[in-house]
């Protein structure tokens, strides 16, 4: 993979212990963009215009066009650069679940300034916050001005469901999302910095380890990618990504179910925007053999009724492994 002329080079990228092969980087115009995306398959799209308006979201303009009310920032733990989403309903629940990072909501200019002045001791800030009717008028004005006939064209020719959110996301450069999966299809739209982007096939749940769906960290991978226990989770070794760096214009399509790590390269802070989409209305008739969404969509039903059923989480892995032990090799 090449920097495409941009301001990053190949050695900002982290080195991980997996092959990658290149995601394909097409023009808006290709037909091939329908294809991959019809067969939710990752794809770089340039040219879409699909947040142009947000080409010009610096830290500057959005302090001076953003509303006055509170953000949603989280602050990584200690000096980390990791940071994994947790469901602080689940962790409620989860007396012994010690999070990487902690939600710390504040007003925009606090976040410039804490931004602007952090030192290499202080806390790693990712702000990520839903687009929603409490942002300034000016951004409105852009967010109207988005290429919706574009999106809303992938929307309906896909047979997506409704627009659920658009977030945000506003990151230090180092900033790492680990490797997870999302329920929804998504159009991450990169308008400053640049961000790399790696992702892995839904066939590959079984080399990524996802947390327990019961767990605060449902969807996330329980490996450390920087520092991988090929003793818990030896399938890891098999893992094969696909990669990409997007920048300022581009627009990567994260299909359902795949998973997706995300690391902001230097330059300093980058912007994205997400266009997250329900899924297809489930298909009136199951073709065989089914796809390996379906099975992940199967395996989080059967963790989630058994732990309807038992009550203690605990209880899920020992009647699991009774299950499949010397009966299911
Ligand atoms: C909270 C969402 C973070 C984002 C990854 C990233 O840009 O750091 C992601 O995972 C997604 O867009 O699905
Ligand atoms: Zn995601």
């Amino acid at each position: 993979m090449t920097s495409t002329g941009g301001e990053w080079d190949a050695s900002q990228l982290r080195e991980y212990p997996f092959p990658l092969e290149n995601i394909p980087r097409l023009d808006v115009n290709d037909p091939e963009v329908g294809r991959c995306i019809a067969q939710t398959q990752p794809v770089v799209i340039t040219g879409s215009k699909l947040a142009e308006p947000a080409l010009k979201w610096n830290l500057d303009y959005l302090q001076e066009h953003l509303g006055q009310c509170m953000f949603n920032v989280f602050a990584a733990k200690g000096t980390g650069h990791k940071f994994m989403y947790y469901d602080p309903k689940k962790a409620a629940n989860c007396k012994d679940f010690e999070p990487q990072m902690h939600a710390v909501d504040m007003t925009f200019p606090e976040f410039v300034h804490r931004f602007r002045t952090s030192k290499p001791e202080d806390s790693r800030l990712y702000l990520q916050q839903a687009l929603n009717d409490t942002v300034g008028t000016a951004i409105v004005d852009d967010f109207v001005n988005f290429n919706w006939s574009w999106v809303t064209a992938q929307q309906r020719t896909h047979d997506w469901g409704p627009l659920t959110s658009n977030l945000l996301l506003i990151s230090m450069e180092g900033n790492v999302t680990p490797a997870h999966y999302d329920e929804q299809e998504n159009l991450f739209a990169q308008v400053q910095g640049y961000k790399r982007v790696i992702m892995f096939p839904p066939s590959q749940f079984g080399c990524l380890y996802p947390f327990p769906v019961n767990h605060p960290c449902d969807r996330q991978s329980q490996v450390d990618f920087d520092n991988p226990d090929y003793e818990k989770f030896p399938k890891f070794r098999n893992a094969k990504g696909l990669q990409a760096v997007v920048g300022p214009g581009d627009v990567i399509y994260i299909p359902m179910y795949w998973w997706h790590h995300i690391e902001s390269l230097l330059g300093g802070e980058t912007v994205s925007v997400t266009f997250w989409y329900k899924t297809s209305r489930i298909p009136q008739t199951i073709t065989y053999p089914l796809s390996p969404q379906q099975k992940v969509c199967i395996m989080r039903n059967i963790e989630k009724m058994l732990g309807e059923a038992l009550k203690d989480p605990a209880e899920i892995g020992s009647l699991l492994h009774t299950l499949v032990q010397g009966r299911y090799p």
